[in-house]
Formats: structure tokens, sequence, C-alpha cells
């Protein structure tokens, strides 16, 4: 048997798992890469025994939002973590959400929880960036998604693959992604309906980690997408608005 293998990473301790899984290596197209060592699933699962799996988006402004958020971001990701976070996500473009790829390099430093890197990639370079654990691609935006997904974890990252519509899950699941965002807010209208987590869950296979993404703003939000299939949440201007920590604390528990 493949030693490798033997063990599920989900049944240890997170210490030990995010030892086994820096341990862990994987060759793709003939280069070996290590695989980032902060797990977004084995963490999601983990936190999800006793708090809702959050992931906190570190977001000082949207093209939905009034105003923007000047204070350090670090300091709000830290916040976001002693509140409860199971993850976080970090917005690196900076024209319409006031990220930096800088920002994304010391909250990375200064938490040990996974970090998503939130921006529209769509061409191989853009990859090279910046470290990240997870990065996002979004279905709409990416013409050919095998490749880039191949890119991708070629260059060692977990990969969260964005969909909006029933076509768009159906390239994720071709595409082999294992883990998928829904979407709640069209990015064309740039509305949000819940329903559209609860329409697409369905047709997701088991074994992919699904993540419900945008306009979760209460606990019952929370635990609807829960009941939906959610196995963790993208929260961002709710978690913003005001004391992070506070909201962080309340949106992670069970309603
Ligand atoms: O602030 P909200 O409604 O909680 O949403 C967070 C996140 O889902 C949203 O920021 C988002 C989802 N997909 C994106 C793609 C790019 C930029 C931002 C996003």
């Amino acid at each position: 048997m493949d030693d490798e293998t033997a063990v599920e990473s989900s049944d240890l301790a997170p210490a030990v798992a995010s030892i086994l899984a820096s341990a862990r290596e994987r060759s793709v197209s003939g280069e070996r890469v290590s695989v980032r060592p902060r797990s977004l699933p084995d963490r999601l699962d983990v936190v999800g025994n006793d708090r809702v799996p959050v992931i906190a988006e570190v977001k000082p402004t949207s093209p939905t939002t009034e105003g923007t958020r000047t204070d350090d971001p670090v300091a709000l990701a830290k916040q976001m973590v002693s509140g409860g976070a199971a993850a976080l996500s970090v917005l690196t473009e900076p024209d319409h959400f006031g990220g930096s790829t800088e920002t994304l390099t010391r909250v990375r430093e200064a938490v040990d929880v996974p970090v998503l890197r939130k921006d529209f990639i769509v061409r191989e370079s853009q990859l090279d960036a910046v470290e990240a654990d997870v990065v996002l691609l979004i279905a709409r935006f990416v013409d050919d998604l095998p490749t880039l997904l191949a890119a991708a974890r070629d260059r060692g990252f977990q990969v969260l693959v964005e969909v909006h519509t029933e076509s768009e899950l159906e390239r994720a699941i071709d595409a082999d992604a294992t883990i998928i965002g829904i979407n709640n807010r069209d990015l064309a209208r740039l509305e949000v309906e819940l329903e559209t987590f609860e329409r697409l869950a369905p047709d997701v296979p088991d074994g992919v980690t699904l993540i419900a993404e945008s306009g979760v703003t209460t606990q019952a939000d929370a635990a609807r997408m829960r009941r939906a299939g959610a196995d963790g949440l993208l929260i961002g201007s709710a978690i913003m608005d005001g004391d992070v920590e506070a909201n962080t604390q309340r949106l992670t528990t069970r309603a």
C-alpha cells in the first residue's frame, strides 16, 4: 500500500495532519512540488465539529460596499482568527477591492490557518505573483479551466473553483475540481440570492469540499447554508463591517 495514503489526515490532530501534509510531495508534469501544508478541507472539517467553519475575508472595500476600511489588515486578520475563523481569504485585487499581494504575504506570516488568495486569475503567470495556500479560479472568467487548474496544482496550490450557474458547475466537475465554491452573488448584477447555493449544491459530487460564498450576514443565513450542504462559508462584508472579532465570533457560533 502507498504509505502516504494509509492515514486519512482528517482523523489526525490538526498539527499532526499539517506535518503529514507538508511531508507529502506529488509529482505533476514530471516536476516534484510540495503541496501547501495548510489544508483547507482538513481545517474546515476539524473546525466544523464544534463551530460554523468560516473563511473570513479581508476585503477593505468592494463594488457593493460603501467606503474603505483603512485600518491594518494584519490586525483585522488576527481578530478574525481569534474570533474563530477556520481560514482566511485576502483580496489581492487593488483597484476595486483595496487589496494587495503584500497584504496577503503579511497576513499569511501572521497566522497559521490556510489563506486563500482572492483575485481574478485568468492566466498562468499570475499564479507566480504571490505565495498562498489556496488560489481562487472563477469559472466564468477562465476559458481553459483544466489547464489553469493543473498549472495551479503544479505549483502546489490548493484550488477553489468558483461557480454561479449549472453550466459553470458542470465545467468545474469535468475539470475534477476538489474544492468548489458556489457564489450566491451574480457577478454581472452583483445581487445576492442564497437560493443559488441551495439550487446547485445537490449536483455537487460527494467528496468535493463545498463552499457557500457571499451574502451570509446572520447566524440564520449560516445555518441555512450548512443545512444545504456547505462544508465552509466564505464571509466578507458582514465580518468587515464593525467589530471584526465580535462579528466573526457571532457568525462562527452555531445558531
Ligand atoms: O461580502 P460577502 O457577501 O460576504 O462575500 C464574500 C465573497 O464571497 C465575495 O467577496 C466574493 C466572492 N467571489 C468573489 C470574486 C472576486 C471578488 C470577491 C468575491
